[in-house]
């Protein structure tokens, strides 16, 4: 076999003249976007819009069905990930308000979402991240909604009661958690255990196991617990690695989440409205009077058009008692005919109906 390879000085070669061809290819697509920039700004001049959803999700969509290995289609679309959101840059530099501080899963959905061309502006509760979005001081928005251990994120789903933004994506993140102390702490000297009451809860059973007797101080974010663990010699935080780079602190323990699937969703929202990428979603509110046969009246024609809801939740109205919204996604976009119809025929027979807004399912 040996006999047969290349020597390295040759593959290297290979290498530099591939690399060569790459960056030309790059740069030649990035003056397509410029390209791109200009037409947006001649069809649409007060209202631009730079950013388009659908078409980055077909853009991964194909780069992932094109992959020939020997790397993962995931590995590929990643990296195409990065070379959109660079284009984009270019177009114009998007603002992305997440949950903060620096450090938290939010801002790593952000990222994962939008690549590292944006800026992102960390602000302390979900209220303001809808605010600033609302506003325009932000283009876009990043914030929790569900995690697959914990349930629902109560207050996100109710910032959406009192709010005309819009769900223009998905970010889908696999949660590892890690036990993270400073300099010197050691296992024994734990007396305090930092985190946000969700991390808590997805722990609990490595906490009753491993730090029965440890106080448990919910906070804000995981961030925050990370940065009061900084110079509290008895304390430690559970947190993700971001955190733990951030704020200077050891993996004391990794991964201690209870579940090994943990996972949390996280949405985009924005002003405009998403034309379809052809794998959609759609989220709405139906507001109904809690009466027998309530739930069924929504459910039945979805079920008679074949649409299947990927996500069914309730939560107290906040106008009147005993009233109840139920948050509903579903596979399909608001242009398909399908959808309308069922919104149609539910529109009438509801107290509320509405549109959060139809969004490409996540690709990543
Ligand atoms: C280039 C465009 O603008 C942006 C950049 C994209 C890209 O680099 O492929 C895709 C969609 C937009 O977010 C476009 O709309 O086609």
């Amino acid at each position: 076999m040996t006999e047969t390879l290349p020597s390295l000085d040759d593959v290297r070669q290979s290498i530099d003249r591939l690399d060569g061809e790459i960056q030309t290819l790059i740069s030649e697509r990035a003056r397509c976007a410029q390209q791109v920039a200009h037409i947006k700004l001649r069809e649409s001049p007060e209202t631009t819009v730079f950013y388009r959803p659908e078409r980055e999700a077909q853009v991964l969509q194909k780069v992932m069905a094109r992959n020939a290995g020997p790397l993962h289609p995931e590995t590929m679309a990643r990296l195409f990930r990065e070379i959109m959101s660079a284009c984009l840059a270019l177009e114009h530099t998007l603002n992305i308000a997440f949950l903060g501080p620096n450090g938290t899963f939010t801002q790593t959905a952000a990222v994962k979402h939008f690549g590292h061309g944006v800026n992102t502006s960390p602000l302390a509760t979900i209220d303001e991240v809808f605010r600033e979005v609302a506003a325009g001081s932000a283009d876009y928005g990043v914030v929790p909604v569900e995690n697959s251990t914990e349930g629902m994120v109560s207050h996100t789903l109710d910032s959406f009661l009192n709010s005309n933004l819009r769900i223009i994506g998905e970010v889908e993140l696999r949660i590892h958690h890690h036990l993270l102390v400073g300099e010197g702490t050691k296992t024994e000297s734990i007396s305090r255990i930092y985190s946000h009451q969700q991390s808590l809860a997805q722990c609990r059973q490595w906490l009753d196991a491993n730090f029965p007797r440890a106080e448990r101080v919910a906070v804000s974010s995981n961030a925050e617990a990370a940065r009061r663990v900084n110079g509290e010699w008895h304390s430690a935080a559970i947190a993700g690695e971001t955190a733990a780079e951030i704020y200077g602190l050891k993996q004391l323990h990794q991964r201690i989440e209870d579940n090994p699937n943990n996972t949390t969703r996280f949405l985009i929202i924005g002003r405009e409205a998403v034309s379809a990428s052809g794998t959609d979603k759609t989220s709405i509110i139906i507001t109904a009077k809690n009466q027998p046969g309530a739930l069924f009246t929504i459910l039945e024609p979805f079920h008679r058009r074949g649409i299947n809801l990927t996500r069914i939740e309730s939560r107290p109205s906040k106008h009147d008692i005993w009233t109840y919204a139920f948050f509903i996604d579903f596979e399909g976009h608001q242009d398909d005919a399908a959808v309308q119809e069922v919104m149609a025929e539910l529109e009438p027979r509801m107290r509320e109906v509405k549109w959060l807004g139809s969004y490409p399912k996540a690709v990543l």
